[in-house]
């Protein structure tokens, strides 16, 4: 047992997916998985393993924000040997041609986050998808008749922030999308030389000021989850 996941070493596979949502983990787990075993509800931050296609593979709750994902992703790759750590969230759209429900494949994640340029002393650090987990993802996609966006994300430390047009300065750059949690990810498994990779469909347009519901971020993101777990499985 770690001091956040109330696992024993053996319970959690080598590959796990990571929703920030706990109730996520558990409709992956009841829809796509068989065999499942419940291993963590420490703080309600679920985690299950199960079989999908006859191979094991866990689903673990990350919490919302970078601290939150830092201390669940560490206790995996270090207390638990997790290997591979695929993260399958919610977003918002920045760019005009990214609609609601769109795939993005984040390839590397800016931040606006102190966590990283306190640990490099105020130089930046670029957080980066593993290469090998993003093309087998990228071409799951293709194979389900799905075009995934692939590029740079903004993992914001904040979703209520004060300038309404803040993301205005990372659309200009390019950056498709926000959500809070890649760039600590991709961070911390490059610190202990495991995979990472962040799959995120869109729930809101910062564009058009369109939203799902929370039922829908936390059931509906079929797409990827099917796309996480195929390329998981390619992971043995
Ligand atoms: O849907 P999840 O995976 O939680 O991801 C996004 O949703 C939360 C904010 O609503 C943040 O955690 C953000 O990264
Ligand atoms: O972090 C997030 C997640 C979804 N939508 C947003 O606007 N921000």
């Amino acid at each position: 047992m770690s001091v956040h996941i109330g696992a024993k070493k053996g319970d959690i596979a080598p590959t796990v997916l990571m929703p920030g949502d706990p109730l996520r983990a558990k409709f992956i787990a009841e829809n796509f998985l068989s065999d499942v075993v419940q291993y963590n509800q420490v703080r309600g931050m679920y985690g299950f393993t199960g079989t999908y296609k006859g191979h094991k593979v866990s689903v673990q709750g990350s919490g919302m924000g970078m601290p939150s994902i830092s201390i669940y992703a560490h206790e995996l790759i270090t207390e638990f040997e997790v290997r591979n750590v695929m993260r399958v969230g919610s977003c918002g759209s920045m760019q005009p041609h990214i609609k609601l429900r769109d795939i993005i494949i984040a390839m590397a994640a800016s931040t606006d986050s102190g966590i990283n340029s306190h640990v490099f002393k105020g130089m930046n650090y670029a957080p980066t998808a593993n290469f090998e987990l993003l093309q087998k993802a990228y071409e799951n996609a293709l194979k389900h008749n799905i075009t995934p966006q692939v590029g740079n994300i903004l993992s914001s430390d904040v979703f209520y922030g004060d300038d309404p047009d803040e993301w205005k300065r990372w659309a200009k750059y390019g950056v498709l999308a926000v959500e809070m949690e890649a760039a600590a990810l991709y961070s911390i498994a490059a610190k202990f030389r495991a995979k990472a990779l962040t799959i995120l469909t869109v729930s809101d347009s910062l564009v058009t000021g369109e939203e799902l519901s929370s039922i829908d971020r936390q059931e509906s993101f079929t797409d990827m989850m099917t796309i996480a777990l195929e390329t998981a499985i390619q992971m043995d």
